[in-house]
């Protein structure tokens, strides 16, 4: 590893360092059947071949309806906080989170966007190029659920195959069977929606890191697969013109 990359991977608070493998939530019903780095992408870490990994940003976009959540969740994983108090989201937010994994630096954009309805034009604009889309949902309230496909459908929309997450928020204000209750619901929408499902709490900070590590290192496999990908690629595009130079 280059001294530069390793001081750069090495810059960041132990609680961003990542070196194995977060699993599901739900194994069984998670699209994301990963339980490791692909190794190719192993391979590649090792041997500081991830590209421009290091030097991209992928992009995090939360969507949900107003008041389930969504910037108490970001407040909890960036800043360990939680505020009783909503304070509305205008239009939309962000935040920039450094990551060290397997040893390489990596940033994730997090865009926590407002639910309110009058700002929902300036909030889709933000929805282009997610390489992530995460649905928040209030698992204390049940009209957040019947809106959880609309957000996924329409934060979809303009991106390129990202991944998908669904998250039920405030899993402290309901009881163990109300829990297992909308996590039977929800999981089956989850599915049919192609996404992985979390139940989460910002005020206890249950499940607020082993959701965003699992988020982020599913991330961070597809970027340097894509990167490896497309390098062998172009190596072989320049080994084609090679060998066809040589033909002609
Ligand atoms: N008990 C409990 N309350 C929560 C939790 N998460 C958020 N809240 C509360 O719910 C309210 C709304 O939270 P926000 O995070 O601002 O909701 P939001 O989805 O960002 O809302 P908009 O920005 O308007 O879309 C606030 O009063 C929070 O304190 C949680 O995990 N448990
Ligand atoms: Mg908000």
């Amino acid at each position: 590893m280059s001294a530069t990359r390793k001081m750069m991977a090495q810059n960041v608070p132990s609680n961003r360092v990542i070196a194995t493998f977060p699993s599901a939530y739900n194994v069984e019903t998670s699209p994301y059947k990963k339980n490791n780095f692909h190794p190719k992408v192993k391979t590649a870490c090792s041997e500081n071949r991830t590209g421009c990994v290091g030097l991209k940003i992928c992009k995090a976009v939360l969507v949900g309806d107003v008041a389930v959540g969504k910037t108490s969740l970001v407040n909890r994983f960036c800043h360990d906080v939680f505020d009783k108090d909503y304070k509305a989201t205008i239009g939309v937010d962000f935040e920039v989170e450094k990551f060290s994994i397997l040893n390489t630096p990596f940033t994730l954009q997090i865009w926590d966007t407002a639910g309110q309805e009058r700002f929902k034009s300036i909030a889709s604009s933000y929805y282009r190029g997610a390489h992530v889309v995460i649905v928040v949902f209030d698992m204390s309230d049940e009209g957040s659920i019947a809106s959880i496909s609309r957000w996924m459908e329409d934060a979809t929309a303009s991106s390129n195959n990202p991944l998908k997450f669904v998250v039920g928020a405030k899993k402290d204000l309901v009881s163990q069977a109300a829990c297992r209750a909308v996590e039977e619901r929800v999981l089956d929408i989850a599915q049919s929606l192609g996404a992985e499902y979390w139940s989460v709490s910002a005020k206890t900070g249950e499940n607020v890191q082993s959701f965003s590590f699992r988020c982020v290192s599913l991330t961070f496999d597809a970027a340097v697969l894509r990167e490896v990908e497309s390098s062998g690629n172009a190596s072989q595009k320049q080994i084609g013109a090679i060998i066809s130079r040589g033909i002609n």
